[in-house]
């Protein structure tokens, strides 16, 4: 029999496969991890945008969690699109309830398309609730702003953000700079780890609207090799990696906003040395 490290994403789907629960499977299969799923929400999504979307009731998420919890071994957990203030709270308690191992919360709230995927209640909840439970907390530039509510424009706003994130509960602060190129077309994340060490994770941009689901799957990867056992601070070079190349073999999927390649290899250096 072979042990395989067990993870959840407790996120909504994406029908069209690219970003969500979708996107989350793909890392965690092509990193080497069993993946379990919570359901929050569904959405009718493709390339161009999300057209409709629809929150699991919450006494259901909780037997959702009761169902895991009673069956499997999860080491380490992520979350994404909660949709609204009851979602979110039915997560906090499902958390509390039955606590599955390192905690990344992914604090999606607007699509590539320009979909809200969390209703502004829903921001307050997120942060009193969820916040305090995270071991990681993976916000792109704008969710940022709106946790810290004030504009980021320069490499120190950035960087006072992420303490100020910290201070609301989480262990560590990775804030994604995706949506926003340097002045020499690079791409830099920022992460300020819970020792109070800090560093920028930098790579050239790519020039392509095929960045559906990118953050997903940059916060999937670090779940799963958390799972695994590797320390954060190990994980962060071939996370960044992992997704750029993602982005870089382009697949040839949609119209718009087109998907990663899931494909591509990117593994922990021990495991390349195995
Ligand atoms: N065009 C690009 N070229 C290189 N790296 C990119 C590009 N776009 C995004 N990235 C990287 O992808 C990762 C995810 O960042 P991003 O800010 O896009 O997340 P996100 O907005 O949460 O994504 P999504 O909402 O699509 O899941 C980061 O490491 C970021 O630097
Ligand atoms: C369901 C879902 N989760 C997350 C995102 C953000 O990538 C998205 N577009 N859709």
């Amino acid at each position: 029999m072979i042990d395989v490290p067990q993870v959840i994403t407790i996120a909504s789907t994406d029908a069209s496969g690219g970003a969500g629960i979708n996107a989350d499977l793909k890392t965690f299969h092509n990193q080497g991890v069993y993946a379990a799923t919570i359901v929050v929400g569904i959405t009718a999504q493709n390339t161009y945008g999300v057209q409709d979307q629809h929150p699991i009731p919450a006494n259901f998420i909780l037997e959702e969690f009761k169902s895991i919890a009673d069956d499997l071994d999860i080491k380490a957990a992520k979350t994404g699109a909660l949709l609204d203030e009851t979602r979110v709270h039915a997560v906090a308690q499902g958390w509390q309830a039955y606590n599955l191992g390192k905690l990344i919360i992914d604090p999606v709230m607007v699509a590539k398309g320009g979909a809200h995927l969390l209703s502004d209640p829903a921001i307050e909840a997120l942060k009193n609730e969820l916040i305090p439970l995270a071991f990681l907390i993976t916000p792109n530039l704008p969710e940022a702003e709106v946790l810290v509510g004030n504009s980021l424009e320069t490499n120190s706003d950035i960087i006072n953000a992420a303490i100020k994130i910290q201070k609301m509960g989480a262990d560590n602060v990775l804030i994604k700079g995706g949506h926003r190129a340097s002045t020499n077309n690079e791409y830099a994340d920022y992460i300020l780890y819970e020792d109070g060490s800090s560093e920028w994770l930098t790579t050239p941009g790519i020039k392509t609207n095929r960045t559906h689901g990118t953050g997903d799957t940059l916060s999937s990867f670090i779940t799963a090799n958390l799972a695994k056992g590797y320390n954060l601070k190990s994980i962060m070079p071939q996370a960044k990696e992992f997704t750029y190349e993602a982005i870089r073999q382009t697949i040839n999927v949609g119209h718009g906003h087109g998907p990663l390649n899931h494909w591509v290899k990117v593994t922990m250096e021990t495991e390349d040395n195995q």
